[in-house]
């Protein structure tokens, strides 16, 4: 019902605008990190993917050798951290495998029910001693660029192949 003091002359009152529906409503993507695992990082030809054992989604799916990035932690050094837990081994990283569509590089992994707002950065990285799989992992294996497609990745590396196999000296 209309009161008094809201006459015919004067217009309802407009309502205030909600939150604009922009991006800073949304949380921040969590960034998980991967490496590309190759024996030379001038000129590589094979890439060392891992076989994961866990969760139950995920298991037996490739992937890049990596996991999230910890809060105080660099991107790098979440990389360094997360392939000797996950392998034993010390790596130099070199050049990324950059999504070009992003301005970090990163790629949205948010395929599927399961990595809703997560974005991966992948780079080559050289491994230095021993590799040793624990637990996270059923299996590695090279691969040339001409084999990537002979396993079964995550649903979110598949967009990353074609990069991958154009480092790897593929078409
Ligand atoms: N490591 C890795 N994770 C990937 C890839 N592709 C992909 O979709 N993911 C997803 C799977 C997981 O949902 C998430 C990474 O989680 P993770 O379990 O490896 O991370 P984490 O080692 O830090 O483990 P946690 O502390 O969460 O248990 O990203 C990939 O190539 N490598």
């Amino acid at each position: 019902m209309t009161s008094e003091s809201e006459s015919a002359s004067h217009p309802a009152p407009v309502a205030e605008p909600g939150p604009a529906p922009d991006s800073s409503t949304e949380p921040a993507p969590r960034l998980v990190v991967g490496a590309a695992l190759v024996a030379d990082l001038t000129n590589p030809s094979g890439v060392l993917a891992t076989q994961r054992s866990y969760p139950e989604w995920a298991d037996g799916l490739w992937e890049f050798p990596g996991g999230k990035v910890e809060p105080g932690e660099t991107p790098r050094e979440a990389l360094h951290r997360e392939i000797s837990e996950e392998l034993g081994c010390g790596i130099d990283i070199g050049r990324q495998l950059a999504n070009p569509d992003s301005p970090d590089g990163s790629w949205d992994l948010s395929s599927g029910e399961h990595n809703t707002g997560l974005r991966m950065m992948v780079w080559l990285a050289r491994p230095f001693g021993e590799i040793t799989l624990g637990p996270a992992h059923r299996d590695a294996r090279v691969l040339t660029a001409a084999e990537l497609e002979s396993v079964e990745w995550l649903p979110g590396d598949v967009q990353i192949l074609p990069v991958l196999r154009a480092a790897l000296g593929g078409r």
